[in-house]
């Protein structure tokens, strides 16, 4: 089968926590993000291949693991079983970047063995959702499956919040952290606005790490293991 493909990159240090992975971005996505710096990315960079012509095309000389992103590579269930089957095929872990949408493929993911890591988006306070991504689904009760599924299977999940100032508050961090309090890993990271899908997100100055440690501490009320990202790094709260 054909999997639609923005592109990959073949060696990165900051996708997959403590290994260099290579990373396949699956094009296409059910939510439209106003800061999203991949959407151009992945709506206007759109190709076939089979998961063996994306492994051909990744040179493994470093890559010790795999990460499935883009987009949302959940919109492509059959796509994304047979790259992480490759994948497990030749040795490596699989971690997939998801929004959340469609738990059914995480759960088919875990049932069969083929996936290692799990890093989900909450994006912002539930109520502010729509507005922020044009989502419109209960997209609270798949937050909460999705790390249930990975809890009761020992998969590794980390939710992860892209704090945008103006936009966000510290009653957004509450909120969310409240609501994944069972999750391995907690993340802040911090919005950089160069590629905002929307224009007026480009004009909002990224938060400070200063400012994203002080909400790290609000969610860590909550959650055990929180840590904030930011250019300059991960700092564990
Ligand atoms: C582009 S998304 C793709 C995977 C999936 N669709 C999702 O939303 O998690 C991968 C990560 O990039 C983050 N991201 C998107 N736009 C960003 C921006 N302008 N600055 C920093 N991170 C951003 C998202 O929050 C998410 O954690
Ligand atoms: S951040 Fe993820 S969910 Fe949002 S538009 Fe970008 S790819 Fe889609």
């Amino acid at each position: 089968m054909k999997i639609k493909v923005s592109g990959i990159v073949e060696l990165s240090t900051i996708d997959y926590p403590k290994k260099c992975s290579a990373v396949i971005f699956l094009s296409d996505c059910n939510m439209k993000c106003k800061y999203c710096h991949n959407y151009e990315y992945i709506t206007k960079n759109v190709y076939e291949m089979s998961a063996e012509e994306v492994f051909n095309d990744i040179d493994f000389l470093f890559a010790e693991a795999i990460v499935i992103s883009g987009g949302e590579p959940t919109l492509q269930p059959e796509g994304v079983i047979e790259l992480a089957k490759l994948a497990k095929s030749k040795g490596f872990p699989v971690k997939i970047d998801t929004n959340g949408t469609h738990p059914e493929v995480i759960e088919e993911l875990i049932k069969n063995n083929l996936i290692d890591y799990v890093a989900l988006d909450v994006k912002c306070r539930f109520d502010k959702y729509k507005e922020l991504t044009g989502y419109d689904g209960d997209i609270k009760e798949k937050i909460l499956k999705i790390i249930d599924i990975c809890k009761k299977n020992n998969i590794f999940i980390e939710c992860r919040t892209t704090f945008i100032p103006t936009v966000m508050g510290e009653e957004d961090i509450e909120e969310i952290a409240k609501t994944v309090k069972d999750c391995n890993l907690y993340a802040i990271q911090q919005f950089e606005p160069k590629d905002a899908y929307d224009d007026e997100f480009k004009k909002i100055h990224p938060p400070k790490p200063k400012e994203l440690i002080e909400l790290g501490k609000i969610a860590k009320k909550y959650v055990d293991n929180v840590v904030v990202r930011s250019f300059e790094g991960e700092i564990r709260i």
